[in-house]
């Protein structure tokens, strides 16, 4: 798991320099869609989770899970974070 998120955030961080065409990651970080476009995922992907968690639906938990982290991550991007600040926060809490 450690890998999985650590390799998706340098594939973020990659699509913010370098801004390829075609890539929805990058489209993110320009005025295409930017902040409010993420912010307005999260809120309707997480509405979309409890409603999936409440219907024992396992497979679209994990779907909307995987939308709420790739945003998140896209988020710590934005905001100029890293996956290290997460961490930090989480090893606080231990
Ligand atoms: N993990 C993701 C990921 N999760 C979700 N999404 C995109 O987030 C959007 C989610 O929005 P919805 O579920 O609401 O789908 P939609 O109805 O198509 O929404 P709209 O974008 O049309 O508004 C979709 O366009 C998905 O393709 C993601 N796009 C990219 N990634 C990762 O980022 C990498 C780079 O992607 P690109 O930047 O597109 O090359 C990929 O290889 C993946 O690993």
């Amino acid at each position: 798991m450690d890998d999985t998120l650590s390799d998706l955030f340098a594939v973020i961080e990659d699509r913010k320099e370098t801004l390829p065409e075609g890539s929805y990651t990058a489209s993110l970080f320009t005025h295409e869609k930017g902040e409010n476009a993420v912010l307005e995922k999260l809120g309707e992907e997480t509405t979309e989770l409890v409603l999936a968690a409440k219907d024992d639906d396992h497979e679209e938990v994990a779907y909307e899970a995987a939308d709420i982290v790739y945003h998140l991550l896209v988020l710590l991007s934005m905001k100029d974070m890293s996956l290290e600040d997460l961490e930090a926060e989480l090893e606080a809490r231990r």
